[in-house]
């Protein structure tokens, strides 16, 4: 198995007729290098090159369809396929930059009233793109293959589309009726090893490349298409076409090799303002940018160290169906597409960001033989170890039996006995020995020695000489017969054992000379090796210390880039998460981006930030949005604080839309009964957003029950800023500031206890008081953010936006000057009533919110979190929204 990158390669589509006929323009934004595979981006007009990236291939405008197949290596992708390996091809890049156009080369029809959107008109010719290319190659490289190796390859395909979430089978003709699109879609299955399957997918069997580019064609046509301003035939999902190769080898026929080629068409990353896209589309655009979201997520995952034991693959269908491409067993290659557009200078730079972090990613693919074979193929290499092991024992036998001179008992199959006994024999007939004398040789302990196979030949004779030796002082006369010393002894005369004597003494202190000799020569040269081996340590020691050093200074460095890493994250980041804020609240941030890019340019385009600078701060303690202006403005740290007030905008904003759309349907009710105006509140206007239930146990309502607010910005909260109920937690509760929490819960609960009290003892139904207090604070704050954002808007806008808002009671004003205070809805109240009157609940709402210095100190407030003020009064009383009585009040 060997590990191998995502390929990454860049394809710039040129300039088109559309393009230049609106006057757009292309001044050389993006420069590219063919030769190098480096592509450079320069800074807005000023001709400084902003960043270059280096890939595996850089492709210019000019390239055609066939240049692109063979500079990108296409072949070798379905050559690894054939070979057992699985790979993908994915293109990516925001809307309009050619994804479509290079995965399937056809042009399309005008939408006009057709079901799924414009269609495409199937041709045959250059245009083609790589799809159909590989479909024709695949079919003639298993023959190839298959004429050269004997093997057999069955081809199938299937079809995808992941639609908002949904996964339909574009081969399936049920998937394209409309039933389909509302219904769940096909499940995702995975298994132990985190391999994801769709369930039911038709898979098709194909013969030939005609059959399976017939299916093709039919999955294409089944695919869901749109026109907006930026494309005339946009994909509106992600497509996923896979060819699964089975390979078949006649000599083991139950060894089925399947590997897939996935190719795959994502839907681009586009921008509300930019494409115009409204309701249905509106929607499908932000399914689209929620999963593309999660992909960069996961690429960023998967190239961050820090970040690499939790890769978010399950957090979208999209990314559990390219598990295996990024970061799995396959062989992959990324395209990215940019558009040479200077307008799209932004969206060509994140591209480039991300291609070049895929880029990072290493994969290992490997051989998908079938499992039992795979099995098969372990047990044969443990038998194959198993039998050397065995070879190495019977050999060490043969030794031990060749120092005693008997037979010794050997192991293994017939042969391998067989094999040695004549080994055996062979070695004790020429040592001397009777080789007819087998006995069992029992292998003590003390027995086990090397091999003396593996020791060389002088050494083997004196190992076998000294075990001879032993044995002969012994006087084991009967195994061997040829050493033994009796005999001769017996008929030596005395004379001659003296002379031997004598020399054996000569010969003794010579060897003891000459031992002691040697005995000084070692120490002095043991001697020797110790201050070598201590001057060898000092150096090593020193190596040592500077090795830790240059480690340190690399920590120090590593630490610094990845804090410049985390930095420029963050800001990317925080464009996504203004990207998704415009794509829920239907505005445009440029102005905001602007603001932010002039922050963070800190040597270039002076004429950014002397644009944030000449642009007056205005009132901030009034406007929720501008007190984000100044958090952005002000703040020395400003990724952190900026991270916040995004998170607390959109939070509020998100609140806000969902809380409006109850009044207004309240509100409608509430006119069709005209006189019996009966403000049914339910549970639901009434939340509490940190999940802390009062004492009493009462405010059990939480935002699961009532607005789920977290959803619409959940894809930009990160795992921590969420409790286990998938609630959003404010910072300051979040960091286990206990005397905040403290304080937060008990300011809850005195305010809201004596209220309720009050509300029981009048047989009152204080809890719809308070929800309709709710519900009117929610109307006047987001009066309040509407204001603010009606302000940046065109005048026509403005006049739809305010003709719009039923919950129009109020004027818009400074501090809460309710203009239509005197309308008194034909509508009673009484302390049995369960309904509250109009005007208790306008009092509420102006007592409460209309007095700035008590929405100063509000502890939500000073938590930089929107909760809604809960009534507070005296004890038993309805808040009075007398002037007098306004002034004195305080938290
Ligand atoms: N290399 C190219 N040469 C000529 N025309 C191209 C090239 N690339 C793209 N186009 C044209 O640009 C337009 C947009 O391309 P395409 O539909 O492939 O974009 P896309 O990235 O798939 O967009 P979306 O994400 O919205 O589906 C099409 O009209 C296509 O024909």
């Amino acid at each position: 198995m060997k590990n191998t990158r995502v390929n990454v390669a860049i394809r710039v589509r040129p300039l088109l007729k559309a393009e230049i006929d609106r006057g757009e323009t292309s001044t050389e934004l993006l420069s590219v290098n063919r030769k190098n595979n480096t592509i450079s981006l320069q800074a807005s007009h000023s001709g400084k090159v902003d960043k270059s990236y280096t890939f595996d291939k850089v492709i210019s405008s000019e390239a055609t369809q066939q240049e692109v197949y063979d500079e990108l290596g296409i072949q070798e992708y379905v050559k690894q396929v054939i070979d057992g390996y699985h790979a993908t091809i994915f293109a990516y890049g925001q809307t309009g930059s050619g994804k479509t156009f290079t995965m399937e080369g056809y042009n399309y029809s005008n939408g006009g009233n057709s079901k799924n959107g414009p269609k495409a008109q199937i041709q045959d010719g250059d245009n083609i793109g790589i799809v159909p290319r590989v479909i024709s190659s695949i079919f003639s490289q298993a023959e190839d293959t298959s004429k050269q190796t004997g093997y057999s390859y069955r081809i199938y395909c299937s079809f995808l589309q992941l639609y908002q979430e949904k996964i339909l089978d574009l081969l399936n003709p049920n998937h394209s009726k409309k039933a389909a699109f509302q219904g769940p879609g096909l499940k995702l299955r995975w298994n132990k090893l985190d391999i994801f399957t769709v369930e039911n997918l038709y898979n098709f069997e194909c013969k030939s490349p005609e059959e399976l580019i017939k299916y093709y064609h039919s999955g294409i046509n089944n695919k869901i298409m749109s026109t907006h301003n930026l494309n005339n035939a946009s994909s509106r999902s992600h497509c996923v076409f896979t060819i699964t190769c089975e390979c078949i080898n006649p000599a083991k026929p139950d060894n089925v090799v399947v590997s897939k080629l996935q190719l795959v068409d994502l839907a681009g990353s586009e921008r509300a303002n930019q494409t115009g896209v409204k309701d249905q589309m509106a929607k499908e655009s932000i399914d689209i940018n929620k999963s593309l979201f999660t992909l960069r997520q996961v690429i960023t995952a998967l190239t961050d160290a820090k970040s690499k034991d939790y890769i978010p693959y399950r957090e979208s269908k999209l990314t559990c169906l390219l598990r295996q491409s990024l970061g799995g067993n396959s062989y992959s290659l990324m395209i990215s597409c940019l558009t040479p557009n200077d307008k799209f200078c932004d969206e060509n730079k994140s591209t480039l960001n991300y291609a070049s972090r895929a880029s990072c990613i290493s994969n290992r693919p490997i051989k998908n033989d079938d499992p039992k074979t795979k099995l098969v193929d372990s047990l044969k290499k443990q038998i194959k170890i198993l039998n050397e092991e065995l070879i190495k024992a019977n050999r060490h036998i043969l030794d031990l039996s060749i120092v005693k001179g008997q037979q010794g008992t050997f192991f293994g199959s017939e042969k391998i006995k067989k094999q040695f006994k004549e080994e055996s024999q062979m070695l004790l007939t020429s040592n001397g020995f009777n080789p007819m004398s087998e006995s069992k040789l029992t292998v003590k302990n003390e027995d086990i020695l090397p091999p003396l196979s593996n020791l060389t030949t002088p050494e083997k004779s004196i190992k076998i000489r000294t075990h001879t030796d032993q044995f002969y002082d012994e006087g084991d006369d009967q195994h061997f017969p040829t050493h033994h010393p009796s005999p001769k002894m017996k008929n030596l005369k005395s004379s001659e054992i003296m002379k031997q004597e004598t020399g054996r003494k000569k010969s003794t202190a010579m060897n003891a000379e000459m031992s002691k000799k040697i005995e000084e020569a070692k120490e002095a040269a043991f001697e020797r090796i110790m201050h070598s081996a201590n001057i060898v340590k000092e150096v090593l020691q020193r190596n040592m210390s500077l090795s830790e050093d240059i480690v340190k200074n690399h920590q120090i460095v590593d630490e610094l880039n990845q804090n410049v890493y985390q930095l420029q994250r963050e800001n990317e980041d925080l464009r996504e998460r203004l990207e998704i804020l415009e794509t829920i609240t239907g505005k445009d941030s440029s102005s905001l981006m602007k603001k932010i890019r002039g922050m963070t340019r800190t040597d270039e385009d002076p004429e950014d930030t002397r644009e944030t600078e000449e642009k007056p701060q205005e009132d901030v303690k009034e406007y929720d949005e501008k007190e984000i202006m100044v958090l952005l403005t002000n703040s020395d740290d400003f990724m952190v604080k900026n991270k916040q007030s995004v998170i607390n905008a959109l939070y509020r904003l998100s609140k806000d839309k969902q809380i409006l759309s109850k009044r207004i349907e309240n509100m409608e009710k509430a006119k069709i009964k005209k006189s019996h105006m009966k403000l049914r509140m339910t549970n639901n206007n009434f939340y509490n957003p940190n999940g802390v239930p009062d004492e009493k146990g009462k405010y059990k309502a939480t935002l699961d029950e009532g607005v789920d607010d977290v959803e619409p910005i959940r894809s930009i909260l990160n795992e921590d800023e969420l409790d286990f109920n998938n609630k959003y937690i404010p910072p300051q509760v979040r960091k286990g500031n206990k005397l905040k929490l403290a304080k937060h819960t008990s300011m809850k609960d005195k305010r809201s206890y004596p209220y309720q009290k009050r509300a029981s003892e009048a047989n009152h139904s204080a809890k719809s008081e308070i929800k309709i207090a709710h519900s009117f604070n929610y109307a006047s704050k987001f009066r309040r953010t509407r204001e603010s954002f009606l302000e940046n808007e065109s005048s026509e806008n403005r006049k739809i936006l305010v003709q719009n808002d039923s919950s129009r009671r109020y004027k818009p004003g400074k501090q809460g000057v309710v203009e239509e205070r005197k309308e008194r809805l034909n509508y009673s109240s009484g302390p049995h009533n369960h309904n509250l009157t109009a005007t208790s609940a306008m009092n509420f709402d102006q007592n409460m919110l209309y007095n700035p210095s008590r929405l100063k100190k509000s502890p939500y407030e000073i938590m930089g979190y929107d909760q809604p003020n809960v009534v507070q009064g005296r004890k038993g009383k309805l808040p009075s929204h007398s002037k007098k009585f306004r002034s004195k009040k305080k938290f």
